[in-house]
């Protein structure tokens, strides 16, 4: 294993309980600190299992048939429970809802808190580190049943940063958001890599993501057909895996725009040139 190795797929397959076709076919993938990796594919294509794959909630929630193994930094996930996964890495869950177990925000950012056996004190510090660095400080003391699928996804995810994990792990975390809430996660998880953690992401919204990645994973039927620099798949040939390319990259392409742009910055500067 490569010296800053944090998650390592060797041969991993995954069939559900029940289900006639693997999910999840012979993956092999090394994710190394720091990483800021977008995974990206059609409905369907496995990215939420891979995601589960990483926390151990496969298999230790979820029943099925696996084969090869998932080493979370060198430790196998077979032999390691979620509690203590859990430490390393966390887990922003698609739905905010199957996330989200008590009735007041503050409460819900200290929950997993309480389960690691911290002081009262460091636990206060923790959930007002994770409501300042999602900004939503004004929403502490309400109750998680009034609040908008935005900020659910919000809170679902200062939770996770609470636990102050090497590694977060989010299954589509704009889904609930506008383009502007959605924009304001990218500045959060860039803020967050930069700060030391791995950042792994799923999601569909490749235009705001993609920019910050260094790393694109686009998964189709269970098999990762291409693992790189997101400029290359995208700017290359992303139909022929069911991604759809950007805007910039379809306006680039159009006008013979040279340099491989992302962002509208990068485009226009590219033009200028
Ligand atoms: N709990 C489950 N039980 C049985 N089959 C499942 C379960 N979860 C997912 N699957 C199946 O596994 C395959 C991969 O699904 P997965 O949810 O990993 O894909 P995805 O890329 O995350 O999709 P989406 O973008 O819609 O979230 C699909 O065929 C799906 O029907």
């Amino acid at each position: 294993m490569h010296v800053g190795t944090l998650i390592k797929f060797e041969g991993v397959s995954f069939r559900y309980e029940g289900s006639e076709s693997y999910a999840i076919r012979d993956v092999n993938l090394e994710i190394r600190r720091g990483d800021f990796l977008l995974i990206a594919g059609m409905s369907g294509s496995g990215k939420s299992t891979l995601l589960r794959m990483m926390n151990g909630l496969i298999p230790h929630f979820y029943r099925g048939e696996m084969a090869g193994r998932v080493l979370v930094d060198g430790v196998d996930t077979r032999e390691a429970s979620v509690a203590q996964l859990a430490r390393k890495v966390g887990l922003v869950f698609q739905n905010p809802d199957n996330q989200i177990v008590t009735l007041r925000v503050d409460r819900e950012v200290a929950f997993g808190l309480e389960n690691l056996g911290m002081s009262r004190e460091e636990m206060v510090k923790r959930v007002n580190y994770a409501l300042s660095k999602l900004k939503i400080e004004h929403l502490e003391r309400r109750s998680t049943y009034e609040l908008s699928g935005g900020e659910k996804q919000l809170v679902a995810i200062a939770s996770i940063v609470a636990m102050k994990p090497d590694i977060l792990v989010l299954d589509e975390p704009t889904s609930e958001l506008d383009p502007f809430g959605a924009a304001r996660i990218v500045r959060i998880l860039k803020e967050l890599n930069r700060e030391g953690i791995t950042i792994i992401v799923a999601e569909h919204r490749l235009d705001l993501f993609a920019p910050s990645s260094n790393r694109l994973l686009v998964v189709h039927e269970g098999r990762i057909k291409f693992d790189g620099d997101p400029r290359e798949i995208l700017y290359d040939d992303p139909h022929s895996l069911g991604v759809k390319p950007p805007g910039v990259v379809k306006f680039a392409k159009n006008y013979g725009v040279k340099g491989r742009p992302l962002t509208v910055g990068e485009l226009i500067r590219a033009a200028a040139r």
